[in-house]
Order: C-alpha cells, then structure tokens, then sequence
C-alpha cells in the first residue's frame, strides 16, 4: 500500500499539500544527493524512495517485453546491447552475480545471473529487468532471456527512446573497452585462396600524440579521420563509397608503421594485413577481401616491392586472363567496386619507400584520397621523442639546441633518433651520445655522397648500348 493511501480521511486540499511538499522534497534531495552521491547509488536510492511513497504505480497495468537471445536466425542485437549495458547498471541491491575474464581481459568482469533483476529509470520512466534462462524441452541449450518490463502507457517512448539508446550506449561501451585485433592470412600456396585470417591483439603502443611526424600534417590526418567516421549519411548522399584511401611514402623507419597503428588505436579498427606475396590471382584477392569485416584497416605494406603490382596488364601477353594472376588494375578495380556492395567504413593504406616507382595508377587523382610524406626526423619530431623516451623537460637540456640544428642537416630517421635515446635514462649521457651519433652521420652521408656521385660519373662516361632492329624484334617475340 502507498503512504498516500493509508490516509483515507484526510481532505483533498491537505492530501494534496502533503502530496506537492513530497515531491518538493524529493526533487531537493535528489539535486543534492546529484552534488555528492554516485551515481549508481543515487539511482537505487532513487528507487526506493520513490517505491515506497509511490508504490501504486505497481497496480498501474504493466507490459513485458521479452527481449530473446535470437531473433530468427542470427543474434538479437537488443539483447547483445542489454548485455553490454546492463552490467553499469548494478546496484549494491544486486544479490547475484556472474563474474569472470578471458585470458586476455585486463579486468574481472560481471554480469547478471539468472533471476536476477536490475532497475533502471529513463527519462522519468522506471524499468525492471530481469535474466531468465529456462530449459527448453528437447533442446540441448537452455533458452536464454531478458524480461524488460515497465508500465504499459510507457510503451511508444520505451521501444522508440529507451531501447535505441541501450543500443547506442552498448555501442559507446563496446568502443571503449575493444580490444583491436591484427588480423594476417595463414600462408596458403592453395590456388583457392583457402587460407582464412588468423588473428592477434594488435597491443601497439603507437599513439598519434606519440608520433614525431609534422604537426600540421598530424592534424590534417586526425581531422580527415574524423570527417570520414561523421560522414555516413553524407557518403550516401554523394552516391560515394564509405571508403576512405592513403598512401603512406618514405624512407625505411619514418613511422609508416607507426602511423598505421596509430590510426588503428584512434579509430579502434581492427588491421587485416596483406601479404600480396602470398596470393597468386584476381580472384584469390576478392575472396580474401570479402571475408573482412566493416569499421577495419585494409594494409599492403611495400606495395612497390611486389613484382605483380608493377603490372597493369588486363590480357597477359600469352593471352591468358587476368583473373588467373593477380594484377594491379585487378586489385585496385576489386578495391573501388567491393565496398560498393559488402563493405562499410573501410580503409585502406598502401605503403612504400619509392613513391617515384609506383605505377601511376595508382598515383591518379581520386584513387588515393591522402598522399602522406613521411618524412626524416625535424627538430618538432625530436622534442616529441625525448619527451617519449626521456621526459619533456629533457628537451630544455644544454645540448639541446645544438642537437636540433643537426637534425635540420642529418636526414636521420625517427627509428635511428629512438634507438639512441633508448640507451640509457640519463639525459646528459644519452643526448652526449645523440650529439656523437648525429656528427658521424652527417660525416658518412657527405661520403656516401661522393660515392654516389663518382659512380654517376663514370656511368655517364660509358658508351651508351646502340639499339638493334633485331634486339627490339627479339625482345618482342619473348
Ligand atoms: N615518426 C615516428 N614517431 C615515433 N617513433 C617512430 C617514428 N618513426 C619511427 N619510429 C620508431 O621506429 C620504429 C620503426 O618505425 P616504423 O616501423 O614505423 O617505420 P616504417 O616507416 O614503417 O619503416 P619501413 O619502411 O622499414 O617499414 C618504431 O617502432 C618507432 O619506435
Ligand atoms: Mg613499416
């Protein structure tokens, strides 16, 4: 019985006086305990005020939804999204709990148990949940279940404002805690293509605030990221391809690499890495790349170092189709035309250490959205590395700025700046060592200059091959 139903001889004007002073009341306390109290607690506090003034709410005709672990043949979404959610919603009412981790979890975590129930509010409308897993005649599995019930008025706004933001909210949690996963082929010499993806943590540490790389040229990179993931609807809209292409080029140890992890962790893509050399036709590739899934990072590392990237033939020479090799223009028409029809929120990175080798098709306006330079280590790209391997006040050190007018003249890569600071934890020693290591190789660049430059001389003094009519006709019948 409520509190206001044990007063049936009162009069209706002090019925309702005490009536408005209650909810005054509770709407005080509430703003303070906002102040002060979790607010996990204040929810279950919440409750149970509200339960025992108002309990005539439970005589209020009530609706269950029942929320099944399937729906048809695949997994309910809502009831994945209830089980994300739901966990953040335990009270210290909560008598029951699962509680458990893979190997690879960093902490315990719970879950409810069956009969258990959870009590939300939303918008001023109070929800009860409850896990059933009941035995199901003839069925191996127990049929599993979440009871989501409330009162029925509440329905339009429970199935059009509360469950769409359970779903959102599991979304948000699942982004939070993912764990990103690199995923490579098995080798397969199999003409099939039957090797499936086999996967790891990818545990990277790289971060774009971590990445000695141009500042400006970091920012351009996070806001393209960040323009790409808002722009679904716009996507749609152009008619484009939720797709979004860079090329990375520069020299070995600038941070290619890097900056793919980089991007992985900021986006929380999962990488699919892959090896060309490991994939014999057009239609190996098709098969690989529709069996990755949305929200990933597409990698082909080296992209000019794999012979059958250099070759842009549709018809071989002995007239074989190209469907049986594997061809550039095989791949990169798979690439413009797979997103269209299985593929969402894609990217896709080539990398290189010869841009200038490239074929062009793959340099044309519109297939790469993003040329990015890596490029040798500036004095901005030092600071962020001693404030990496040292600590940021390192970067006020005597040696400093002497080190940094080196860097300018160097061409020295991030990977061989970090080796060096790796050496040891005191700053004097290690920027000794840097300030050593920078003065030797600005000595071997301007031999290895020389060198280069002999040999250039001397190929330029020898007689050039002439061409014969026959040479060229041989050639050609190869
Ligand atoms: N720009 C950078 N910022 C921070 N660390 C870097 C950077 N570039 C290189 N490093 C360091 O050097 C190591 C090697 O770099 P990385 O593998 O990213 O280079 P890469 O450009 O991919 O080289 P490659 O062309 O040989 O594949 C990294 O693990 C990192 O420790
Ligand atoms: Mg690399």
């Amino acid at each position: 019985m409520s509190l206001l139903s044990k007063m049936p001889s009162m009069e209706a004007s002090s019925l309702f006086s005490i009536y408005t002073s209650l909810v005054g009341i509770m709407m005080l306390v509430r703003s303070m305990a906002n102040e002060i109290i979790p607010q996990q607690l204040r929810t279950y506090l919440y409750e149970k005020f509200y339960n025992i003034l108002f309990d005539s709410t439970k005589s209020s005709p009530r609706l269950t939804l029942v929320i099944d672990e399937n729906w048809g043949i695949t997994r309910n979404e809502v009831f994945n999204a209830a089980s994300t959610y739901l966990p953040t919603k335990i009270t210290p009412s909560t008598q029951r709990l699962k509680a458990g981790k893979t190997a690879r979890q960093k902490t315990v975590t719970t879950a409810m148990e069956n009969g258990e129930e959870i009590i939300d509010s939303f918008d001023g409308i109070q929800l009860k949940w409850k896990l059933v897993c009941a035995e199901s005649k003839g069925k191996p599995k127990e049929n599993i279940y979440y009871e989501l019930s409330f009162i029925k008025k509440f329905k339009d706004r429970v199935l059009e404002a509360y469950i769409p933001y359970i779903l959102s909210s599991a979304k948000q949690l699942r982004h939070e805690e993912k764990v990103i996963k690199l995923y490579t082929r098995h080798i397969s010499s199999r003409e099939d293509g039957g090797g499936l993806w086999g996967s790891i943590d990818l545990e990277h540490p790289a971060r774009f605030d971590t990445l000695a790389m141009d500042r400006a040229l970091k920012k351009m990179v996070i806001d393209d990221l960040d323009r790409f993931l808002g722009r679904k609807e716009y996507y749609k809209k152009v008619g484009k391809v939720w797709k979004r292409g860079y090329l990375l080029y520069g020299p070995p140890g600038t941070g290619k690499s890097s900056l793919i992890a980089a991007v992985a962790n900021y986006l929380k893509f999962d990488v699919y890495d892959l090896e060309l050399s490991n994939i014999h036709s057009n239609s190996e590739l098709r098969r690989i790349l529709v069996s990755t899934t949305n929200r990933s990072i597409i990698v082909i590392e080296d992209i000019d170092c794999n012979e059958q990237m250099q070759d842009r033939g549709h018809q071989n020479w002995n007239g074989l189709n190209s469907e049986r090799k594997l061809t550039l223009s095989g791949m990169l028409n798979f690439i413009d035309g797979l997103w269209s029809s299985c593929g969402d929120e894609r990217i896709i990175i080539f990398t290189t250490n010869h841009k200038e080798k490239l074929d062009p098709a793959l340099l044309r306006p519109g297939r790469m959205d993003m040329h990015i330079h890596m490029s040798y280590c500036t004095p901005q790209g030092f600071k962020i590395l001693v404030s990496n391997y040292l600590s940021s006040q390192s970067n006020n050190h005597p040696l400093s700025e002497e080190i940094e007018g080196l860097i300018e003249i160097a061409d020295v890569t991030p990977a061989e700046i970090a080796e060096e600071l790796m050496k040891g934890d005191d700053p004097d020693c290690v920027l000794g060592g840097l300030l050593d290591f920078l003065k030797h190789k600005i000595e071997d660049n301007k031999i290895k200059a020389r060198e280069a430059k002999k040999v250039q001389l001397e190929k330029a003094k020898e007689p050039r091959p002439v061409k014969s009519e026959e040479s060229e006709w041989v050639q050609f019948k190869i």
